[in-house]
């Protein structure tokens, strides 16, 4: 029994995880070779390093030298060689990878092997013929499901599936090379699946048709999936070869379609963001990690309940603080019940999360129980005063090298580490709702925030399985501070003329998952009411005699303010910019009322209603969004464009086929939006908002430069960093 063995390892080197090589020629040599040597009984394919391979080098597709992938000559030729092909698949069959397995005869896993087609990710469709291979072999519903999602399943899944015939605890690649032994001289024919026909659905068409409609809707404007369905859609109607026609031709759709550029971008920027920086040369190559072992949460409401359940599925024993016993009942049932859910997901249930056990989840009122805890999270009210008394108690009660985060969404960070005796240790970790979901942690450092308590919350981050992204300390650290002239914009757009579902239309059909109103209302519009309270813009603390629209010289709309006098908090109190079926209802309804009470405000106000067009909603609210993204970058408060596009993506539910605001902004064309900043703050001279930042000035001075040039334009190093 003689084996050719073909490694898939080739470029880059760095890289262990196998990515496909591009000029593919010596794997071709490799399989002509063991056809023609008749001493060669079989052929095991394998990868080296313990993985088989991740599929092609996602930078390839957006290099300008890219010539055409010759990948499916190659899984052709394998397919038909008339000696049996087994893949040895360990660590990871993805992409390219996966489709070189489905050429195979015969697939063999190791047991903690995954396999998925994630080009849909990236903007892609698999295009070496796995949209026409994978429905044969699995059926229809579960290939669509594979490629319309990218997902990657374990070995046990995919044995199920029947994507491979077997899977193994030990030596794959010796299991593989028993089963070529086992099927020497036996017919090829049947494992051959561009030859299979596609199992039959009794109702394909519908299916199909439905599978097309759920796409669409999720895709919210991403090309890819629906070109996925597409392409299977090809495979059930097509023979084979003209279903790798069409599978071919709409791969070269999505490559140029600027979307697939968005998404690798974004792809390797949530990469890029893990090598942090901070102030002093701090970073992410010489700070260590502290363990955390066991934590607490303090605050048991909208966001410390999410905490809670995102350190318990992380399996970090927690400790969860109320103020009092009412509180603490009701944020206990609150996290039984978010953790049930979570637990009813998961393969053990209740069981592998543990969480009835009190040395893994123990619910108190005692501070002094967080005398052992290696980090602390507090999640009490946006409240300076009270956020610094807990502070001052926790630097009193843990331990010296225990970590104190707060989850403030805008306050100094500074101020709060200063009632502490500890400021090197406490640092922001700011979550966003629903805490257990959303994929964003935005790490905030203080002046005096340590390298090795931003490396234990970047590994905190990454133990929760979320996107750990280090930013410096201002008023609404990066998301929310971008955010603020956004929705200042989409409420200057209804004092001049337009509808809250008028501009949450424009921005979910530019791909938000929801507008500023609907955002508003479901986070409740007394949050941002209070903290305008407390800074003195409305409320008891206003000077008498401040103009109704204007505050320190600058453009204000009391409009969220009014609201909230009526008691409209949006959906918990069933009325908001929208109407609701019931107080906490869900489903927002344009409001005659609300439509009413805008046009006596601008009677009020002297302000003549004007029509909006799509095209200006868009561009004050977004451009706005992006210009105070560059007031960042020049400021130092993050490290590059990239940091901001994650946690738009991550936290605020961007489109990632736009790549994040400032990837979409280089895309618009820097000098566009500079000259419709211009314009619109010509228009508006009293919003400080649209007026052109500096930084996004000089950039287009020096000729609009590509995004990854961006920081090197900074004429000083900034304080920050
Ligand atoms: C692999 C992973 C699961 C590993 O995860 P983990 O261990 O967590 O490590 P990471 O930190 O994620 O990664 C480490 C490091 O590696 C880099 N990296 C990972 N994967 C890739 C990759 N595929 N390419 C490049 N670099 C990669 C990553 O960036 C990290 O480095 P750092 O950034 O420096 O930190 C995980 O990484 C993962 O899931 N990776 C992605 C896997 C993936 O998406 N694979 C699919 C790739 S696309 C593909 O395979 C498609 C094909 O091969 C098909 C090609 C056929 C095309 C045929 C075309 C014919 C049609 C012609 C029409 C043409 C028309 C025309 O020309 O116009
Ligand atoms: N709600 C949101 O969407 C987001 C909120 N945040 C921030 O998270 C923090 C918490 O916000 P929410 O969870 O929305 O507030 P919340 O009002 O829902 O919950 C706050 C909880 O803190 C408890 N608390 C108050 N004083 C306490 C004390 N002395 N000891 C122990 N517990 C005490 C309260 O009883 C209450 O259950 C705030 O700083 C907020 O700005 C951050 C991101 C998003």
């Amino acid at each position: 029994m003689f084996h050719a063995q073909i490694p898939f390892d080739r470029i880059p080197h760095q890289f262990k995880s196998g990515l496909l090589c591009r000029s593919s020629q010596s794997e071709k040599d490799g399989l002509k070779k063991a056809d023609a040597d008749p001493s060669v009984k079989a052929v095991m394919i394998c990868g080296e390093n313990g993985k088989f391979s991740a599929g092609a080098d996602i930078r390839g597709f957006s290099s300008p030298k890219r010539h055409g992938v010759a990948l499916s000559p190659i899984v052709s030729l394998i397919e038909s060689s008339e000696k049996p092909v087994v893949a040895a698949i360990e660590g990871v069959a993805l992409g390219g990878g996966l489709e070189v397995a489905l050429g195979c005869h015969y697939r063999v896993a190791h047991a903690k092997a995954r396999m998925g087609l994630p080009e849909v990710t990236i903007g892609l469709l698999p295009g070496a013929e796995g949209t026409q291979r994978l429905p044969r072999l699995i059926g229809v519903p579960a290939a669509l499901d594979m490629i319309t999602t990218g997902k990657h399943i374990p070995a046990t899944e995919a044995l199920k599936l029947g994507l491979v015939d077997e899977i193994v605890e030990e030596n794959t690649i010796e299991a593989a090379i028993r089963l070529a032994n086992k099927v020497i001289g036996q017919p090829l024919e049947p494992r051959r699946l561009s030859l299979k026909p596609v199992p039959k659905l009794p109702n394909m068409e519908a299916f199909l048709r439905e599978a097309l409609v759920k796409v669409k809707r999720q895709a919210r404007g991403c090309l890819a999936p629906e070109l996925c369905v597409q392409a299977v859609r090809a495979a059930t109607e097509r023979p084979f070869a003209e279903g790798v026609r069409r599978e071919r031709e709409l791969f070269g759709l999505l490559l140029s379609s600027g979307q697939a550029q968005a998404l690798q971008y974004a792809f390797f920027a949530e990469r890029a963001v893990r090598r942090w920086a901070a102030p002093g040369g701090a970073s992410w190559s010489s700070a260590a990690p502290q363990p955390v072992r066991k934590a607490a949460v303090i605050g048991l409401g909208t966001m410390g309940r999410g905490i809670v359940t995102s350190l318990v599925k992380a399996n970090i024993p927690v400790v969860a603080l109320e103020q009092d016993l009412e509180y603490l009942n009701k944020g206990r049932k609150a996290v039984m019940l978010l953790l049930e859910r979570e637990a009813m997901k998961m393969e053990g249930g209740a069981q592998t999360l543990d969480f009835h056990n009190p040395a893994r989840l123990q619910f108190t009122v005692d501070f002094d129980l967080l005398c052992d805890v290696d980090l602390v999270i507090e999640a009490v009210f946006e409240n300076m005063a009270l956020k610094k008394e807990i502070f001052h108690k926790l630097s009193k009660i843990c331990k010296p090298g225990a970590l104190l985060c707060t989850n403030t969404s805008a306050l100094n960070i500074d101020e709060i580490a200063s009632a502490t005796n500890r400021p090197q240790q406490v640092i922001g970790t700011h979550f966003f709702s629903p805490a257990h979901v959303m994929r964003l942690l935005e790490i905030i450092y203080g002046r005096h925030t340590s390298p090795t308590a931003i490396a234990t919350a970047m590994q905190l981050a990454k133990a929760l399985k979320k996107v750990g992204v280090v930013v410096g300390n201002c008023f609404g650290f990066v998301g929310n501070r971008m955010m603020f002239p956004y929705v200042q914009q989409a409420v200057f757009l209804l004092e001049e003329g337009s509808r809250p579902e008028a501009v949450d239309q424009v921005l979910e059909d530019f791909g938000f998952k929801i507008g500023p109103f609907r955002m508003s209302d479901l986070a409740g519009l007394d949050v941002g009411w209070r903290s305008r309270k407390e800074q003195g813009l409305t409320g008891p603390s206003l000077a008498a005699g401040t103009p109704a629209r204007q505050r320190h010289g600058q453009r204000y709309s009391p409009l969220p303010d009014l609201l909230c006098e009526q008691g409209r908090f949006g959906q918990k109190t069933g009325k908001g910019w929208y109407q609701y079926e019931r107080a906490g209802g869900r489903t927002a309804t344009p409001d005659p009322w609300l439509h009413d009470f805008l046009s006596q405000y601008r009677d009020t106000h002297g302000i003549q209603s004007r029509f909006i067009d799509q095209e200006e909603i868009l561009e004050r609210c977004l451009f706005s969004l992006i210009n105070e993204g560059f007031a960042i970058l020049a400021e130092g408060i993050a490290s590059g464009p990239e940091h901001l596009d994650v946690i738009y993506i991550n936290g605020y539910g961007w489109p990632k086929h736009r790549g994040g605001p400032m990837f979409y902004a280089s895309t618009v064309g820097l000098p566009r939006v500079l000259a419709k900043l211009q314009k619109y703050s010509e228009a508006h001279p009293d919003v400080p908002g649209l007026r052109p930042n500096a930084f996004l000035k000089k950039l287009v001075a020096v000729r609009s430069p590509p995004l990854k040039e961006w920081m090197s334009y900074l004429s000083h190093q900034s304080p920050k960093l």
